[in-house]
């Protein structure tokens, strides 16, 4: 390695769950990171929202409640935004990029909506903008998906990118744990997002999915063209009827190349969904994400690991700050945005899938009848059915195999609208079955 050179100057924003772990990680393995660059980074200053608030090991000196300035000085070379939001995140890390400064970021909201801008500002300024961290947290995905399969055709990326919903859900399945008290256990752990509706109602799985979706088909997907349905109406009833199937529920994100009447295109969705317990994701509890990959060549890959809390995700931001910091000692740059297949993304509607229907039907003859030929209108064929009580507390759970998203939806209408079908309890999607 080359000696040392002259100090690289880091400015982190943000000292919340992530930044106050990268800030204690950057002070306490100093000299292991400065002898892995080639320089010393020196930390020129934080920015806080509360001067006032006590920050353990930090020198007061560094801290700032004006992060715009902090980011404009001229000895800082890397930004790191650990705010979240679009609001003042995107013009921040503008600044930076256009001042010559690489930016490391965790916000997967900001760059599921404005990495085309952000990416063009990077590129304009010859600088890294790396965001390993907005992605499953401490799991490495977007530098496998960027380099290692930087040859290879990806067809599908799937998981779970929620660490938040996962530790809700697997607690449910679990214990039946109530949904509230398990949410507020996971906001003092320090992995829920500011704004915990981002996590139940999927909008953090779909930013990821959109990211995921961009960098594996080189095309750009943003999170508003993800189909998303969060895990507000899952109930310990649902987590009782899929036991019944062999099966447990957990929110899912997938992004895979689809064929539509001949026109490749990406489905990018996230869902709560049955999953089969003997499949790999079933296994997959707490804040803990699995990713998995599969590629024309290389065939399937798997990613597991802590996708959320404060450490975790420190450990993928200093990763990108090894990296940035390198390529300023090098003269190297971090890899490029690749958008060049612009691949169009499907409607939910034009997706194959297979749905689970549970219903509370009337206690009298050819109700079964009635129920299958809804299904069979549509060309939609039956896996299982279970009929369970009797009276008025009768009920139908039908678990059919793939068709369109459409046909198996326009047929849950009109099951809604028949007599002898009183309540569409719960419906939710299979997925981890090859049939
Ligand atoms: N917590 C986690 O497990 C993970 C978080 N992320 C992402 O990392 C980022 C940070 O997340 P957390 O640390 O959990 O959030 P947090 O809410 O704990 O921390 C954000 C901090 O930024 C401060 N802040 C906000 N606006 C500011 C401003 N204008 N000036 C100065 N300070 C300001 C807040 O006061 C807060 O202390 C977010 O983008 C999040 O989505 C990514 C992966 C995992
Ligand atoms: N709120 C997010 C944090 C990591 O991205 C989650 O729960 O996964
Ligand atoms: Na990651």
């Amino acid at each position: 390695m080359k000696e040392s050179s002259r100090p690289i100057g880091v400015a982190v924003l943000g000292m919340g769950n992530v930044g106050t772990e990268v800030v204690r990680i950057l002070t306490e393995k100093a000299a292991d990171l400065q002898a892995r660059i080639g320089a010393p980074l020196e930390l020129r200053g934080v920015a806080v929202r509360d001067l006032s608030k006590e920050r353990k090991g930090v020198d007061r000196a560094l801290l700032t409640d004006d992060p715009m300035a902090l980011v404009q000085r001229d000895d800082v070379d890397l930004v790191v935004e650990l705010l979240g939001g679009i609001k003042p995140a995107r013009k921040l890390i503008l600044a930076a990029l256009e001042g010559g400064k690489s930016v490391v970021t965790a916000n997967k909201a900001l760059m599921a909506e404005h990495s085309g801008e952000l990416s063009k500002a990077a590129e304009d300024h010859r600088v890294d903008l790396y965001f390993e961290a907005a992605v499953a947290g401490a799991i490495p995905v977007i530098r496998p998906l960027t380099q290692s399969l930087a040859g290879d055709s990806v067809n599908r990326v799937a998981g779970i990118v929620n660490g938040t919903t996962n530790f809700i859900l697997s607690e449910m399945a679990e214990s039946g744990a109530g949904y509230g008290k398990v949410l507020a256990e996971a906001g003092r752990l320090g992995y829920a997002e500011a704004d915990p509706t981002a996590d139940v109602e999927g909008y953090d799985a779909a930013s990821k999915a959109a990211i995921l979706a961009s960098i594996a088909f080189h095309s750009r997907v943003t999170a508003s063209e993800v189909h998303r349905e969060g895990i507000t109406g899952i109930s310990a009833k649902d987590f009782d009827a899929a036991k019944k199937f062999d099966c447990t529920i957990k929110l899912l994100a997938i992004c895979e190349r689809i064929d539509v009447d001949g026109e490749q295109k990406i489905s990018a969705r996230v869902y709560p969904a049955l999953v089969p317990l003997d499949h790999p994701l079933a296994t997959v509890n707490g804040a803990f994400n699995a990713v998995a990959v599969e590629a024309e060549n290389a065939g399937r890959l798997m990613f597991y690991g802590q996708g959320a809390g404060g450490a975790p995700t420190a450990s993928a931001v200093l990763g990108d700050l090894v990296m940035a910091a390198r390529n300023r000692v090098f003269h190297g740059r971090g890899p490029l945005e690749s958008t060049y297949a612009g691949l169009p993304v499907a409607s939910i509607d034009e997706v194959p899938t297979r749905y689970y229907v549970s219903m509370k039907v009337a206690d009298v003859a050819g109700v079964l009848h009635q129920v299958s030929g809804e299904f069979a209108k549509r060309g939609i064929s039956i896996a299982a059915v279970r009929q369970e009580g009797a009276g008025d507390d009768a009920r139908l759970i039908v678990v059919t195999h793939r068709a369109s998203d459409r046909a198996q939806s326009d047929t849950v209408a009109a099951l809604e609208k028949m007599d002898s079908v009183l309540k569409v309890s719960s419906v939710l999607r299979l997925e981890g079955t090859n049939d």
